[in-house]
C-alpha cells in the first residue's frame, strides 16, 4: 500500500505521559471526523482541531509508495543510533492508513511505535503505545490502551462514562482555542475533583517546538 503523509519531523513529544521524549512524528493526511477545510469546520464531528492535515505538501511530507520507503524516511529523521528509537504516528487519523507492513517495517528498524488516534477505528495490535483522544459525537471503538487524552472542555462528553474505559493513564488536555486560560482552569478544576485524571499541557506550543 502507499501512504499519504502531510509532514514528518523530529521533535520532542509535547503531550501526555511521553512528553519530553525525543520522537519522529509522522503526520498522515486525512481524517474521518473533519475534511480539514475551514468551510466544513462548523458542521464537522470534530470542530476544534489545531492541525493542518490536508495534502502531502508539508515539510518531510509526500506520497510514499511502500512501507520501506516511509520507514527509510523516518530513520533518516531519527539519524544514527538504534537506542530508544521512538516514532509517533498521528494525523489526521493515522488508523486510516496504518497496516501490517508499516508496523512490521518500523519494528524491524528498531522503532517503538506510538499512535495518536481518535479511537473510532480499532488500533493495530502491533502498536506499542496507544493514545486515544475521544471526540464528542463520535463512536469510540478503541476503549483500551496506554493513555486516554481527553481534550477539555468538550460539550456532550460524559466524563464518568469515558473514565470507565480501560486505560492505564487518564489525562485532560485543555482545548487550545479562543477561550485560552479559561480552558486550563476548567481542566484543573476537573482534576481536583477527579484524581484519576492528570493535566496534559501541549508543551511543544509553550516551547515553540513543532
Ligand atoms: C491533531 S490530533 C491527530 C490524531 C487523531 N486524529 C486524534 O484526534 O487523536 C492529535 C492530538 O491533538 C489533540 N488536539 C487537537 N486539537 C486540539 C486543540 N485545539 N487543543 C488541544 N488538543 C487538541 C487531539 O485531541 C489529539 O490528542
Ligand atoms: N511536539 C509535538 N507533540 C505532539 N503530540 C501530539 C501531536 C499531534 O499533533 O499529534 C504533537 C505535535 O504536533 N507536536
Ligand atoms: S479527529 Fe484528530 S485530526 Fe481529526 S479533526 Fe479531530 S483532532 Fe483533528
Ligand atoms: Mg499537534
Amino acid at each position: 500500500m502507499s501512504y499519504a503523509v502531510k509532514e514528518m519531523f523530529l521533535t520532542l513529544q509535547g503531550e501526555g505521559v511521553n512528553a519530553g521524549r525525543r520522537a519522529v512524528f509522522v503526520r498522515f493526511a486525512g481524517c474521518n471526523l473533519w475534511s480539514g477545510r475551514e468551510q466544513d469546520r462548523a458542521t464537522a464531528v470534530c470542530r476544534f482541531c489545531d492541525t493542518d492535515f490536508v495534502g502531502v505538501d508539508g515539510l518531510g511530507g509526500g506520497k510514499f509508495a511502500d512501507a520501506a520507503s516511509l520507514v527509510a524516511a523516518v530513520a533518516g529523521f531519527w539519524g544514527e543510533g538504534r537506542e530508544a528509537r521512538f516514532v509517533v504516528l498521528t494525523g489526521g487519523e493515522p488508523m486510516l492508513q496504518i497496516d501490517d507492513a508499516l508496523v512490521e517495517a518500523l519494528h524491524d528498524a528498531g522503532f517503538r511505535i506510538a499512535i495518536e488516534t481518535n479511537g473510532t477505528l480499532p488500533v493495530h495490535p502491533g502498536i506499542d503505545w496507544v493514545c486515544v483522544s475521544p471526540k464528542a459525537g463520535s463512536v469510540v471503538v478503541q476503549r483500551s490502551g496506554d493513555e486516554l487524552k481527553l481534550v477539555w472542555p468538550q460539550a456532550g462528553t460524559d466524563i464518568a462514562e469515558v473514565e470507565s474505559w480501560d486505560f492505564a493513564n487518564r489525562l485532560l488536555q485543555p482545548m487550545d482555542d479562543a477561550r485560552g486560560v479559561a480552558n486550563i482552569e476548567a481542566a484543573i478544576a476537573v482534576v481536583m475533583e477527579r484524581p484519576q485524571w492528570r493535566l496534559s499541557l501541549q508543551t511543544h506550543k509553550l516551547l515553540g517546538l513543532r
